[in-house]
């Protein structure tokens, strides 16, 4: 059970048989008046004494019984606790000075939105699989993964614009089917219509049988929140870029949606725009000046994450699914140079880069390495190994970047990969793909939050051009990650005498069994690309062929 204090009611939750209860007992001065009710049996009960409310009431076979005491000046109390005999729970007093903080805290016990078992398949390619996550009310939940991981998938599904193909989709405890009313989303490319004003863009977004006039009051509301106002009558080609997306948040706030979903809202935007934007969506939100319950967001950025969600879902790809999930246990405002922050920036990284480390836990979360050991008190963790699809995913890189990432180790041989993300200037999701292909290529090795070059990797650094050739020829005949590269070159060496294939054989019977149809495509041009500069295969595009680099005879 909790209870949340507002300026004028207090506020009650609690939980009983599973089921969520809830009734606001109006405060006037310093006492406690009746009118009660309750939210899930639809009862209204009353209650006589000013001082001390005694009520009781009966949901089914349930018998409940409830005071709410004064203790001592401006202090109210309550405590349920069960008792054995005829299930009456009685109330003691406690201190309610509670802080905004736990306030928080305490409501995210009442869920928004809840994905049971999630999974979308696109014809017979898997898209997404077994997601499992609640978003609780005053919470701020972030999406974060590699490209193609699903995380723009999940937000549709939360806002109802497409159907999962497994599982179950709760909003506030119905099951969710079709358009999701109480959400609105913010596209990262703003979505505005360009010959409509910013006033009617946000109009437009304004559902149910309003008339004219309040919509356009709503709007009006939303511009001016969102420090639009003298801008009504523009149209968005007359706007910046964070101008239009200040244009996408109104047209999102006009609908005074319960969940707020946003897909990378900040990442067109420049830096000084962005963050700007964030702070100001950020005190609105905690001012309470929109009625926004919770927040899911969709980011590439680990600093954005870290800086703005209560918990963090990291997922994995091939298909989408939960990595981790990781609580931030920090207040707002929040100091990206404290050491906390920091470490956190170092351990979402750390998990980002081990794909092979899956850390789950029941309920709230979580840590997978040593570093987070040090932060979080999880209660329980387990690891379990990644669900391998036949042909792992190739990051989509060029082989010569990845040598190029070796220059920036200078005389080191290990470098801390946040660092290395600043270094080179690179978002975890442009950095992620080199790592892995550095992995794969066995010239790097990712270990707690760091890059490490190997023996390997050393060597291939000061290595003639003909050398790295063949030392990545090896690798990729080797690597557990390079299996799509091998099942090529093997398919290549098994057609006789031409040892050529046509690309559309590999993407028939290969690819496109497990990858969508453009991401076959791109499985493709990376396996071509690096094939071709291990010199194991080549690629005809008059013919669209792939062919043997060698005579198989001569390496037998
Ligand atoms: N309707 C669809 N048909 C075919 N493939 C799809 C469809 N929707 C999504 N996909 C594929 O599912 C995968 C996940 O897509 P999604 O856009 O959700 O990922 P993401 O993590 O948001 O990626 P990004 O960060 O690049 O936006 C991608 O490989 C995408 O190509």
């Amino acid at each position: 059970m909790y209870l949340s204090v507002r300026n004028d009611s207090f506020q009650f939750f609690y939980y009983y048989s599973g089921c969520c209860f809830q009734h606001v007992t109006p405060l006037l001065g310093r006492h406690l008046f009746g009118a009660i009710s309750l939210q899930r049996c639809k009862q209204t009960m009353t209650c006589t004494s000013s001082l001390i409310c005694n009520c009781c009431w009966r949901t089914g076979n349930n018998s409940f019984c409830e005071a709410v005491t004064k203790c001592n000046r401006n202090r109210w109390g309550i405590r349920l606790s069960p008792s054995r005999n005829n299930r009456k729970i009685y109330c003691q007093c406690r201190s309610m000075q509670i802080t905004v903080e736990e306030q928080q805290q305490q409501q995210r016990s009442v869920c928004t939105l809840q994905f049971k078992n999630v999974g979308l398949d696109v014809g017979k390619v898997p898209i997404i699989r077994d997601i499992n996550f609640s978003l609780f009310e005053g919470e701020i939940l972030c999406l974060l993964g590699p490209s193609g991981s699903g995380k723009s998938t999940i937000l549709r599904i939360a806002a109802g614009l497409t159907r999962p193909t497994e599982g179950f989709v709760y909003y506030q405890g119905k099951e969710l089917i079709g358009i999701n009313e109480g959400a609105a989303i913010v596209f990262q490319n703003f979505a505005l219509f360009p010959w409509l004003t910013v006033s009617e863009n946000v109009e437009l977004g304004i559902r149910g049988t309003k008339s004219k006039i309040q919509r356009k009051a709503k709007a009006e509301k939303a511009i001016d929140m969102i420090g639009l106002d003298g801008y009504e009558n523009a149209y968005p080609k007359e706007l910046s870029g964070g101008m239009r997306q200040r244009v996408g948040f109104a047209r999102a706030i006009a609908v005074e949606p319960e969940l707020l979903c946003m897909d990378e809202p900040f990442s067109a935007l420049d830096v000084l725009t962005g963050e700007n934007l964030k702070s100001e969506l950020l005190r609105l939100w905690q001012a309470g000046e929109i009625p926004t319950k919770s927040i899911l967001i969709v980011t590439h950025s680990i600093e954005e994450a870290v800086g703005l969600a209560d918990r963090i879902i990291i997922l994995g790809k091939d298909p989408g699914h939960i990595r981790s999930l990781l609580r931030i246990p920090l207040s707002h405002p929040r100091d990206r140079k404290s050491r906390s922050f920091q470490n956190l920036i170092d351990q979402v990284y750390t998990l980002l880069s081990r794909p092979d480390a899956t850390c789950l836990t029941e309920g709230i979360p979580v840590m997978a390495s040593k570093k987070l050991k040090n932060t979080f008190s999880a209660p329980s963790t387990k690891l379990v190994s990644q669900e391998s699809s036949k042909y792992p995913t190739l990051p989509s890189v060029r082989i010569g970047s990845v040598a190029g990432l070796l220059s920036f180790f200078g005389d080191e041989r290990v470098i801390d990969l946040y660092r290395l993300g600043q270094r080179l200037q690179l978002d975890v999701d442009d950095l992620y793909p080199l790592l892995e292909a550095g992995v794969i290529l066995n010239i790097l090795k990712v270990t707690e939050g760091d890059v490490m070059l190997t023996d390997q990797g050393s060597r291939f650094s000061v290595a003639s051009i003909d050398d790295k050739k063949s030392m990545v020829r090896e690798a990729l005949l080797q690597s557990e990650g390079a299996r799509l590269i091998q099942q090529i070159y093997w398919l290549l060496r098994q057609t006789k005498r031409v040892h050529r294939v046509p690309e559309e054989l590999i993407l028939d019977t290969i690819l496109e069994k497990y990858f969508s149809p453009s991401e076959s495509r791109r499985q493709l041009e990376v396996a071509i690309e690096w094939g071709r500069y291990a010199e194991l295969f080549g690629y005809d595009a008059p013919s669209g062929e792939l062919f043997l680099d060698e005579d198989p005879q001569q390496g037998e």
